[in-house]
């Protein structure tokens, strides 16, 4: 469970998150949605320990992200554009995670990297892969460890569209384990099969937090996508 707590984060005199309250709760996965610029990957990268917290705390499982960084070992991350040494082959880079994090193989989770059948690459160097192949290297990696949290920023955007069925298998199975998912997108047709909850950001501030059924009857529509329409609709009137 993600717990933020009057979180305000700031760059210079610009206000990026505007004192966020927010429960992200285990066995649901929830799409951070809004216009560029909202915040997004600002509150990601804080849940992260990326950026520095000076307003307000966020809590993992109950712990201070600004105490004990051990917090992150619980948390997969899979971000918009994975950087990776460029000399390394895919197979060295995954190898090169898979020992500082010290985890037996058999507690590994190895069905992306075989349903990618990226082991047939493993000796592809980083700098020389397409952008789509580098996205499942690292949505590889963000499953790999068996996380409790998962955190996907724009997980789709770059994936062919067979990938990306593969990938939202996966992430529907990790949820129904009792995993907590969190996606960024703004692809709002690919969430539909995967969300259970909404968290639209508008300006650094949340402007609504719902469960997808009531988002829907709210809006009186069958898909969050026109859900979504509709909130931006009236916040333009
Ligand atoms: N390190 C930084 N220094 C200064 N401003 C920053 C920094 N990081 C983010 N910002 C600003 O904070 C705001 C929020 O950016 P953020 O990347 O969180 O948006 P986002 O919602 O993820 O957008 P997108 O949908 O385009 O990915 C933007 O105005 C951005 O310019």
């Amino acid at each position: 469970m993600i717990d933020v707590k009057k979180l305000t984060k700031k760059f210079n005199k610009f206000t990026a998150l505007d004192d966020l309250n927010l429960q992200f709760t285990d066995s649901k996965s929830i799409a951070l949605i809004g216009p560029n610029g909202c915040g997004k990957t600002t509150l990601i990268k804080c849940i992260l320990g990326l950026n520095v917290i000076e307003t307000g705390d966020i809590l993992v499982d109950g712990k201070s992200v600004k105490e004990d960084f051990r917090y992150r070992e619980n948390i997969g991350y899979m971000p918009q554009i994975g950087r990776y040494p460029e000399n390394m082959t895919i197979g060295q880079t995954i190898q090169m995670i898979k020992d500082t994090r010290k985890i037996p193989a058999s507690e590994l989770d190895t069905e992306l990297l075989q349903d990618f059948a990226l082991e047939n690459l493993y000796h592809k160097k980083m700098r020389t892969l397409s952008g789509g192949t580098t996205q499942k290297v690292s949505a590889v990696l963000a499953f790999m460890f068996n996380p409790k949290i998962i955190i996907l920023d724009e997980p789709t955007a770059g994936l062919d569209p067979l990938s990306s069925e593969i990938l939202k298998k996966k992430i529907i199975k990790e949820k129904n384990k009792g995993k907590l998912i969190i996606i960024t997108s703004h692809l709002l047709s690919e969430l539909d099969e995967i969300i259970s909850e909404v968290v639209f950001m508008n300006e650094g501030r949340i402007i609504v937090q719902q469960s997808v059924e009531d988002l829907m009857t709210e809006h009186k529509t069958e898909k969050i996508s026109e859900s979504i329409i509709s909130i931006l609709k009236e916040m333009k009137k």
